[in-house]
């Protein structure tokens, strides 16, 4: 059995339920899970923006404890601390094969399936199947996952730090790094000031960026973005984005623009602010049917680069740990991204705040 939260229907709250929990088979890993971040991609499926299949637990940015491993698991033991990875990559299609694992065949079909790689799922209630989103399903005390899912980290770092790593971190850090590959000395824009945005911000100063513009609507949290890095805010609320990050550049745009919200409006304010040659990096997630509206003639004209950032453009077994020690040598702030702690049966309240842009990163803390 395992106390989970989960999604029956879009639109509705998260009921909590006591649900069955299968055992590991070959090749996968329990996990007994410590901490959970809540990521605007959960929201986005709660909301219906994202279709999965119902009912799901959501979750996928968390940390916790090996408890058991199915036969033929090599890489973690029992006891060893995991980040949850939710892109499992497969390693042998041709993305895998080529250096790309964020962009793996294999886990974009398990993220359409909402199961593990056997087509299956190992929670279920009274009998029926019960989905887990991007393999991991994390906001579960106890959950199943692909060995490729747990990647083993040092255990002097927090449970709850720790989790921040499996995706705002790697998401916005690696948006910044590997997607941009931020050069010193430039300038950038972030629309969006949440979990993944306040890390595009600090991957940006870690590469050496001289003027880095945070664009969000919450006064407090756009304050808060200078001890990140941000050499000037702006509210956009109270003045248009675009053309701020102009007069901010005399008039000419910054070299690198990301949207970290997940609206085409902003996406597209992005790509306007960003100077000839620059370059767009789109991280935020709109809904399947929706498009961006971009000037045509600027395409040529501008020879901007626009391009997409998954997961940070991250390869986890290899950059969560890198991550971690850059946190562990003071390189990366983490503890300040948590404004707020909840317990699994207040992950309502959680995602309440989310949808009110009050918090960087609220994250649960599960029982002992
Ligand atoms: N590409 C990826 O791999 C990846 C990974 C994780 C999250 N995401 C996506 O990134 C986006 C951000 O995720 P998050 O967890 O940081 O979300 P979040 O809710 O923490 O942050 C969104 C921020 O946008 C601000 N905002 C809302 N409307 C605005 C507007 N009109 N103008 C300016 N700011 C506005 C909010 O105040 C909030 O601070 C989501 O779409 C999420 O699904 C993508
Ligand atoms: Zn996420
Ligand atoms: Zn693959």
């Amino acid at each position: 059995m395992a106390k989970a939260a989960v999604l029956h229907r879009y639109g509705e709250p998260l009921s909590i339920e006591e649900l069955d929990l299968a055992s590991p088979k070959r090749g996968e890993v329990k996990v007994k899970m410590k901490a959970a971040g809540l990521c605007h991609s959960d929201w986005h499926v709660v909301q219906g923006q994202l279709p999965l299949p119902l009912p799901i637990v959501l979750g996928h940015e968390g940390a916790g404890i090996v408890e058991e491993v199915g036969e033929g698991v090599t890489s973690v033991k029992q006891g060893d601390h995991v980040v949850l990875n939710w892109v499992p990559s497969c390693g042998t299609c041709s993305y895998c094969r080529t250096g790309r694992p964020d962009l793996c065949e294999e886990a974009a079909r398990l993220m359409a399936t909402g199961t593990l790689p056997d087509g299956t799922t190992r929670f279920s209630l009274h009998g029926k199947p019960v989905y887990q989103f991007l393999t991991a399903g994390a906001f579960s005390e106890y959950t199943i996952v692909p060995e490729q899912a747990a990647i083993p980290i040092r255990r002097d770092v927090p449970f709850e730090l720790a989790a921040l790593i499996s995706c705002s971190v790697m998401t916005g850090v690696g948006a910044a790094i590997h997607t941009a590959q931020v050069r010193p000395g430039s300038t950038v824009a972030v629309i969006g000031a949440g979990g993944v945005g306040f890390n595009i911000i600090q991957g940006a100063a870690l590469a050496g960026a001289k003027q880095i513009i945070a664009v969000d609507i919450v006064e407090e949290k756009l304050a808060m973005t200078k001890t990140f890095g941000a050499t000037h805010t702006v509210n956009a609320r109270e003045d248009d984005a675009v053309s701020a990050v102009l007069d901010l550049t005399d008039g000419i745009g910054v070299d690198y623009a990301f949207e970290a919200i997940g609206r085409p409006e902003t996406m597209a304010d992005a790509y306007n602010m960003t100077r000839k040659a620059g370059t767009t990096v789109i991280v935020g997630i709109a809904a399947p049917h929706e498009a961006v509206e971009i000037n045509a003639f600027s395409l040529p004209s501008q020879s901007k680069a626009l391009t997409g950032s998954w997961l940070g453009q991250g390869n986890p077994p290899i950059d969560y740990p890198k991550l971690l020690d850059l946190y562990a040598a003071g390189k990366l702030k983490l503890e300040p991204l948590i404004s707020a702690v909840y317990s699994l049966d207040q992950i309502n309240d959680g995602f309440a705040a989310l949808k009110s842009g009050q918090n960087i990163r609220g994250i649960i803390r599960f029982e002992e």
